[in-house]
């Protein structure tokens, strides 16, 4: 029988028998075990639970009721030993998180009736596994967090990290404060059930915006890690990541991080191994010459983690890139992956699978903790198969584990949302070039029958093939809209379904442009074209009413294949149309009228958002480090009659060390005066000239960094 257990265990000796399921249980070792295993089966088991009837001996190694299992428990933290035979039930952990594991392994064996004879050895790869609500955007409410922790109990995820960058109270101004009375009792509850999913809930503080290395500051995060304490919290982080200026010096972080596991952290009887975000915390932003690592790696407590994201921010974790960081920080580094996050994509979900990580990383990292989107459900299925590949390396299959997140998040419509998820897995061109794979199945499929339809003589299957796989997207939108049993996710990808939809439809009726244009049926052609039409203009109006944000607006979907498939197939049938016919009739506009030059490295692959009236730069979360002679400039397809640009440089002081200018030809340029408007945004005014080219410049010395959080420009009433 195939044991299904998630996470995928480590050793399983089968004997090909079971049993029905005992009718009763005699439950052994319910006074020493660990007493969240034995609510968590007695929640489990109900009524079947008595004092009489099958055995079932439950505890942590030197515990009696499972001193028969000593030897065979394995000696790692939170491994377990699981036996049922024909005569009883072993649970035994070599921890009481152990024990936890074993119980929630037995859970998961019980199939349709019986119980399979089976011995489990098991234990995880990863000390530290779990999830860092660590993204820009709105935070988690707190009923997904609840859902969040008791998701990780189900798949022995032990670690959830509570760092919103948008709480005030995580971060500048207010983390020096206590949390009011009604936040501090959510965060109370969250370690309540933390606890009892056996997950560390760590409570991060990011002060690093404002800080000053004064004694007062330290005792005011020391006072507030206190407050935290007395709310049940166990375990802490650090974060001073994303921040410049006096925070970043690493000798005062480390003298203040020291003092925190000195005298707090050490002397606290039940406190987990303080967490910090370095600043410098990829390979991409590591400046030798700055000592920053080394200063981290020699001065640091041992005892203190060290988070790292790779070999850039967004980057996949491979196995030289852990060894390199290893060494810098003498220690092995403690993982935050971003992904499945998209606050700097945030018209994409993320749905894909979990692929690109190094399966040999286990002996060099201590944790591996992921960045989830902001929305919490949809990033359920990235966090499902985090939580096996850290369980079990070697095991670890990026396309079964996939397809079982998916059946264990919305069991009742696998098939819809599997479609669903397919093509709604790429970013997209963005800051971090970052990209995943999308619509893997279609896309030869796609690219095939192009490149035939233009030749003029395209495969009939594949027509076929992609009508049927418009129509399954058309179909699995309908499906999961209507779906309720995980009426969350549904709420949080609406948008995307809606989006969805008028993809299937518009690849239907774009492909049924093809065949009536082929039969020269004019008055059907026009039919399909029309709807093409109107299909795009409210998927449009979709994007502008959805998801409206200051970064990336909008709702996209099937970005990679499926978009510019329905963009290509009616661009050429229109086109051909109109040569048959004499006609002209229109394209979809899907050109962009502006164009981004820059030598600023971190703004060249910034995507631009281009809408009727202004173009939009989609804007960096982290600091910008702008070089001496670094411009951005925008060029228009036109010259236009600009009222006025929008600048917003997040920095403190004046921006006297660049100047703004506008040119009608490039040649000549205009100085524009900028002035600060009532929110503080920099606003450009000119008299009234047709602008094309629009630039900023670092006129000054230095390297400048800015946080650049707007920059638009508005061409047109
Ligand atoms: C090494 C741990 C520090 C990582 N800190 C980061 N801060 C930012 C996060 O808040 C964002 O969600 C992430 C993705 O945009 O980028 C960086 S990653």
């Amino acid at each position: 029988q195939d044991i299904q257990v998630q996470p995928s265990p480590r050793q399983v000796n089968v004997t090909g028998k079971s049993m029905t399921i005992p009718v009763a249980f005699r439950l052994v070792g319910e006074q020493e075990a660990n007493p969240h295993a034995i609510a968590l089966l007695k929640q489990f088991l109900g009524d079947r639970l008595g004092t009489e009837g099958f055995p079932l001996f439950v505890g942590e190694k030197g515990d009696r009721a499972v001193r028969g299992a000593k030897r065979l428990i394995p000696d790692h933290p939170e491994g377990y030993y699981l036996s049922i035979t024909d005569k009883a039930i072993t649970l035994a952990g070599n921890d009481e998180r152990g024990t936890y594991y074993a119980a929630r392994t037995f859970m998961q064996l019980f199939h349709e009736g019986h119980l399979p004879f089976v011995g489990i050895q098991d234990y995880p790869d990863v000390r530290f596994r779990g999830v860092v609500e660590g993204f820009y955007g709105t935070p988690w409410s707190h009923e997904a967090r609840l859902r969040q922790l008791r998701f990780y109990g189900e798949n022995k995820l032990n670690t959830y990290i509570y760092g919103p960058k948008d709480d005030p109270f995580h971060s500048s101004p207010n983390w020096r404060k206590p949390y009011p009375a009604k936040e501090a009792a959510r965060l109370a509850e969250l370690v309540k059930v933390a606890d009892e999913n056996e997950v560390d809930f760590v409570w991060a503080i990011h002060p690093g915006l404002d800080i000053r290395w004064e004694t007062s500051d330290r005792d005011s995060l020391m006072a507030k890690f206190e407050r935290m304490y007395d709310l049940g919290v166990r375990s802490f982080a650090v974060f001073f990541d994303d921040i410049s200026g006096e925070g970043a010096k690493a000798d005062r972080q480390v003298e203040l991080l020291n003092y925190i596991d000195d005298h707090f952290v050490q002397v606290k009887p039940d406190v987990t191994p303080l967490i910090v975000c370095p600043t410098e915390y990829n390979k991409g932003w590591a400046r030798p010459e700055s000592g920053y690592l080394a200063t981290i790696g020699e001065k640091l407590n041992p005892s203190v983690e060290v988070m790292w994201t790779g070999d850039r921010v967004i980057s996949e974790i491979t196995r030289e890139g852990v060894e390199w960081i290893r060494e810098q920080i003498k220690r092995p580094a403690y993982i935050w992956w971003n992904f499945p996050v998209s606050d700097y994509v945030r018209d994409h979900l993320l749905l894909g699978e979990v692929y690109g990580n190094g399966k040999d990383i286990a002996g060099s990292i201590s944790g591996f903790v992921a960045n989830p989107m902001e929305w919490a459900e949809a990033s359920k299925l990235a966090i499902y198969c985090v939580a096996d590949y850290t369980w079990n390396m070697q095991s670890y299959d990026r396309s079964r584990s996939w397809h079982r997140a998916i059946r264990a998040i919305i069991p009742e419509n696998v098939e819809a949302f599997t479609v669903f998820a397919r093509h709604n897995s790429d970013l997209g061109e963005n800051v971090h070039r970052f990209r995943r794979e999308e619509s893997v199945e279609i896309q030869p499929v796609a690219e095939r029958f192009m490149k035939r339809y233009r030749e003029g003589h395209y495969d009939e299957r594949d027509f076929l093939a992609l009508q049927d796989e418009f129509e399954r997207v058309a179909e699995a939108a309908d499906l999961l809209l209507i779906d309720r049993e995980n009426e969350a996710l549904i709420e949080e990808i609406t948008p995307w379904l809606h989006q969805f939809k008028i993809l299937g439809d518009a690849g239907q009726e774009a492909l049924a442009m093809i065949k009536a244009g082929e039969r020269g049926d004019r008055e059907l052609f026009l039919r399909k074209y029309n709807h093409v039409k109107a299909l795009r203009k409210r998927s449009y109006e979709l994007e502008r009413q959805f998801n409206q944000n200051p970064y990336q607006p909008g709702v996209k979907t099937g970005t990679t294949v499926l978009q510019p498939l329905v963009l290509d197939v009616f661009t050429e049938a229109t086109e051909r149309f109109n040569r048959q016919n004499g006609t002209d009739l229109p394209l979809l506009a899907d050109y962009s009228p502006c164009k981004l030059t820059t030598n600023v490295p971190q703004l060249e692959h910034l995507p631009l958002q281009v809408y009727p009236s202004r173009v939009h730069l989609t804007p960096l979360l982290e600091v910008v480090k702008w070089p001496a002679g670094g411009y951005l400039q925008l060029e228009l397809d036109d010259a236009y009659r600009i009222p006025g640009t929008r600048l917003n440089f997040d920095v403190k002081g004046d921006l006297s060390w660049g100047v703004m200018e506008v040119s009608a030809d490039g040649e000549t340029w205009q100085t524009v005066t900028l002035t600060r408007d009532a929110r503080g945004r920099l606003n450009g005014k000119w008299e009234d000239t047709p602008v094309k080219f629009v630039r900023f410049t670092n006129t000054g010395e230095g390297e400048q960094q800015v946080y650049l959080r707007e920059f638009y420009v508005v061409f047109s009433l």
